[in-house]
């Protein structure tokens, strides 16, 4: 796993928003499409308004949920919400393709299992090309959050959790999805998660990011 450490929050988001830029532009020659997944929190979005400024074919990325809330359209607990306000004004949002989780729907188990279909489509033969994880101060990443059944999840791509993590259930890919991925992005910042960060680069599989591979791993960190 290449590590890339910045000495700030700042360089770090500009740094990983060139290295998706620099993946999509290989992908997109490559087999003419770039699929990526974003995970939501806090963190992604100053990577993104960077991203965003790329001059990239943004008809042939297609970008994914890495997870999601349960909570109605529009409601500030949403990743979508923050993605949409990020990306609101930089002219891409007729252009780029966005897949957002079905947190809405009655039925989540469908749910899960439609997005699973859409991504599988999207994708075709090809493997799917960069995931962005971040990781919680707990050591959660995606929201395959400590001691919930999700984090046991084999046989499907996308699931709910069963217990409410900060007051909410959530949509998530799972440890098989992440685990076929080409590529994962780690973005790790801020000083609250560095006792978690070591767990992790020791390879501690008692929390959640600690069990996933550290192949085809890159990380972007100002620890
Ligand atoms: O709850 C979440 O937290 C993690 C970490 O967020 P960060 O802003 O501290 O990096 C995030 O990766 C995940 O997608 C999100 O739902």
């Amino acid at each position: 796993m290449k590590i890339h450490s910045f000495a700030s929050a700042d360089a770090v988001a500009h740094e990983a928003a060139l290295y998706i830029a620099q993946a999509a532009r290989k992908a997109i020659f490559d087999h003419g499409r770039f699929t990526f997944a974003i995970s939501g929190g806090r963190t992604p979005w100053e990577m993104l308004k960077f991203l965003s400024k790329e001059k990239l074919a943004w008809e042939k990325i297609f970008i994914f949920q890495v997870d999601e809330r349960i909570a109605p359209d529009g409601h500030p607990d949403r990743n979508l919400t923050q993605f949409f306000k990020t990306m609101e004004g930089s002219g891409l949002m007729t252009r780029v393709n966005v897949f957002p989780m079905p947190v809405t729907q009655e039925n989540l188990e469908e749910a899960c299992m439609e997005y699973s279909e859409t991504i599988a489509q999207v994708k075709g033969e090809a493997p799917f090309d960069l995931i962005h994880l971040g990781m919680g101060a707990d050591g959660h990443t995606a929201s395959l959050v400590p001691n919930d059944p999700i984090c046991e999840v084999k046989d499907k791509d996308i699931a709910i959790t069963t217990n409410l993590y900060q007051g909410r259930l959530r949509m998530s890919v799972t440890y098989p999805f992440i685990a076929k991925a080409k590529e994962i992005m780690w973005v790790i910042t801020g000083d609250e998660k560095r006792e978690m960060y070591h767990r992790f680069l020791d390879g501690d599989e008692t929390i959640p990011a600690g069990k996933i591979s550290k192949d085809n791993a890159v990380v972007f960190t100002d620890l």
